[in-house]
């Protein structure tokens, strides 16, 4: 069995591709995000997530070699399911590979992977990235039919979106979001799948998240680079780890 599977602490996935954002922002050298994996690795992180998007809009291939390189820990590396992305993931071989839905035009990831309604050609991906040693996981909504096809296509893990539950603007749509996550996570496990989570948490909204028995890890990028640029990256990874190591007692 996984070693994942019997976890009894939830893992941190740092998302670092905001720190490239900045850097893009003005086309420097700086900030780093080579830089910034190391420090997150050091102050705990339990892998780094990246995702190169086809614009490459933040994270370059340059950003991805050079992790490669250097990770302790693992790479996550998210992308959209295309042709050239999974030729890149080829070369770079990961040890996972998240596949997440892709617009040019958005300002983050809206919503999950479609699985259901391309089974053919996520299946076909998950089979390519399988050759290569990575462990798939699906970026998809906390939804049965989604699981259901992420089952089928035979990725090991999901990755539940957790944006609808961390955008509630009433508390008792929070509740509502946080009991549809539950019910997926329940139902993944079941069908067993390794269950992991992101997309919008912060250091108030985690804590109950990362409490769901059977969560494996949880990936979290906009608010640990958001809190760093007052505390420092190694605090700012400390204090959500701190959140995790909490939430199961
Ligand atoms: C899949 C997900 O929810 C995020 O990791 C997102 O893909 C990050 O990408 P951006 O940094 O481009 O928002
Ligand atoms: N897969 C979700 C992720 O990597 C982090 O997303 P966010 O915390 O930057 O919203």
């Amino acid at each position: 069995m996984n070693p994942s599977l019997t976890n009894p602490r939830v893992l941190l996935g740092v998302n670092i591709d905001h720190v490239a954002t900045l850097r893009q922002a003005r086309g420097t050298r700086y900030p780093d995000p080579v830089q910034a994996a190391i420090l997150a690795e050091e102050a705990g992180a339990d892998g780094i997530t990246i995702h190169p998007r086809e614009d490459r809009r933040h994270i370059q291939d340059r950003d991805v070699l050079l992790l490669k390189e250097i990770l302790t820990t693992k790479m996550n590396l998210e992308m959209a399911v295309t042709d050239a992305m999974l030729a890149f993931a080829e070369q770079v071989r990961p040890e996972c590979v998240c596949l997440v839905p892709e617009k040019r035009e958005e300002l983050t990831t809206e919503g999950g992977l479609d699985v259901d309604g391309q089974e053919a050609r996520v299946a076909r991906a998950c089979e390519r990235l399988t050759r290569i040693g990575a462990e798939v996981s699906l970026f998809i909504d906390p939804d049965i039919a989604q699981i259901d096809a992420a089952v089928r296509c035979g990725a090991p893990v999901v990755e539940l979106h957790t944006g609808e539950y961390a955008e509630a603007d009433t508390p008792q749509a929070e509740d509502a979001a946080f009991a549809t996550l539950v019910t997926a996570v329940e139902h993944a496990r079941k069908r067993g799948l390794i269950v992991n989570a992101g997309h919008g948490l912060h250091y108030h909204n985690t804590e109950r998240v990362a409490a769901i028995g059977g969560i494996n890890e949880l990936n979290i990028g906009h608010a640990i680079i958001a809190r760093a640029v007052f505390s420092g990256l190694k605090e700012a990874v400390r204090d959500m780890k701190a959140i995790l190591a909490g939430a199961r007692g």
